[in-house]
């Protein structure tokens, strides 16, 4: 806890401080999503309490101050990313929306009968399915980069697959289930080498390591409110103008336009040509103030905190007898995104069991089926950790464990 103070940031999470089953909450499912400080909920209130109007089109006073707050947060976005302007940071649903209006779009404008689209096998759904449309659609070639015995991405077939016939390689930064970072800035060198572009699935690398898309000189970038502290419903798909004004936009009506003709329209210019109809103003509002207490606490400090949590429980986890680990073995190389399995005990029942000690996991395929069947298991559990998390409650997750086993292979608890 040197790194962080987490003691006193825990008191900006009030869900956190409640019994489950007779047991103090253990929340260790935030690759699922994340808990929301005091501050990002007091910005919502204050928001529908003083501010709420619709932004862009009244002249009124309540409407500038929201299209003021609106634009405002999408600064923060920026500048959290590092992104070079505001026009290319578009406000979405969240990574699946972000993910699936690349493929449809750019997909549309640039894919032709032949191209490959190089992705991997342990990317979630939200980066699979999209893809495979695409490849349906415009009969593209979808290819997947294996994973070495460790779910490292196999870094030497990645060097074969792509070639000139690859179109787009879109990789997850962090796995939800591996918990591995991919090398991405090194991907996006190699798709570029071969004019392909670069989409990184950013939802679980965003909230914890700090991200600059144009050190990485992705193309593509998508990620989710609700996983760093922001409401669910907001996210964001950021994309290099050059592509972005070559794009159609995905949605028609309200806001997106500049002339509306009988039979045809032109579009706003970048980033509203993407933002038809009423945006999610408050929710948008809530991820500038997720931003602005993130970046309080900095995300340095987050990452490195994070990384001192699975140094300490990653050990442990692998000293129990009868636990698979998935993902790296070396604590440095391993985020806090940690699958696993005991053995005969289907992971459903493990997570149940953790559930009756107050300890919250996660349990099943993780929106990741082809990484699981490539790990030739049916399912596996999976606990995440956050900054708000302590030593203590991986020690609760520790006993709880021990508890489980004893409980299923020798019928006490
Ligand atoms: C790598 C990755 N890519 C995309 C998504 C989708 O994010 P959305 O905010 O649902 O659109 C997620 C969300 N994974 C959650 C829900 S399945 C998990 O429990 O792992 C993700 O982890």
């Amino acid at each position: 806890e040197a790194i962080l103070d987490v003691a006193t940031l825990r008191k900006d999470f009030p869900i956190l401080d409640q019994v489950v089953n007779d047991e103090a909450l253990v929340y260790l499912d935030n690759a699922a999503t994340t808990q929301k400080p005091q501050a990002v909920l007091d910005v919502l209130n204050h928001y529908y309490h003083h501010d709420n109007a619709n932004v862009h089109r009244g002249v009124h006073t309540l409407a500038e101050r929201a299209t003021q707050a609106y634009e405002a947060a999408r600064e923060k976005v920026r500048r959290f990313i590092q992104a070079k302007e505001t026009a290319e940071v578009i406000f979405t649903r969240g990574t699946t929306t972000s993910l699936n209006w690349i493929a449809q779009s750019y997909g549309e404008a640039f894919i032709k009968e032949g191209d490959e689209i190089v992705i991997s096998y342990m990317e979630h759904h939200a980066n699979v399915i999209p893809w495979q449309q695409l490849a349906k659609r415009k009969k593209a070639v979808l290819k997947y980069i294996p994973l070495t015995e460790e779910g490292f991405l196999d870094m030497q077939a990645a060097q074969a697959m792509i070639t000139d016939k690859t179109a787009i390689v879109a990789i997850a930064h962090v796995s939800n289930v591996l918990g591995v970072i991919n090398p991405v800035a090194e991907l996006a060198k190699l798709a570029h080498a071969h004019q392909a572009i670069m989409v990184v699935d950013g939802a679980q690398s965003v909230p914890h390591m700090k991200i600059d898309v144009q050190a990485l000189d992705c193309d593509f970038y998508a990620f989710s409110g609700h996983k760093m502290c922001g409401p669910t419903g907001i996210g964001v798909l950021y994309g290099k103008r050059k592509y972005l004004e070559q794009m159609e936009p995905v949605e028609f009506g309200g806001e997106m336009i500049d002339f509306v003709h009988l039979y045809d329209s032109t579009w706003k210019e970048l980033p509203w040509k993407f933002e038809a109809g009423t945006p999610n103003i408050a929710g948008a509002i809530a991820l500038g103030a997720a931003i602005d207490y993130l970046e309080t606490i900095g995300m340095e400090k987050i990452h490195q905190y994070e990384q001192s949590l699975v140094a300490y429980v990653l050990p442990q986890l692998q000293a129990i007898e009868g636990l698979t680990i998935y993902g790296p073995k070396d604590p440095k190389e391993h985020t806090g995104v940690i699958a696993f399995n005991f053995e005969g005990i289907h992971p459903h029942d493990v997570a149940t069991a953790l559930d009756m000690e107050g300890v919250a996991v996660r349990a099943g395929h993780h929106c990741a089926q082809p990484l699981i069947q490539y790990l030739d298991v049916q399912a596996t559990a999976r606990a995440s950790f956050y900054f708000y998390n302590t030593k203590a409650e991986a020690d609760r997750f520790i006993a709880a464990l021990h508890a489980t086993k004893e409980f299923f292979q020798n019928g006490t608890i």
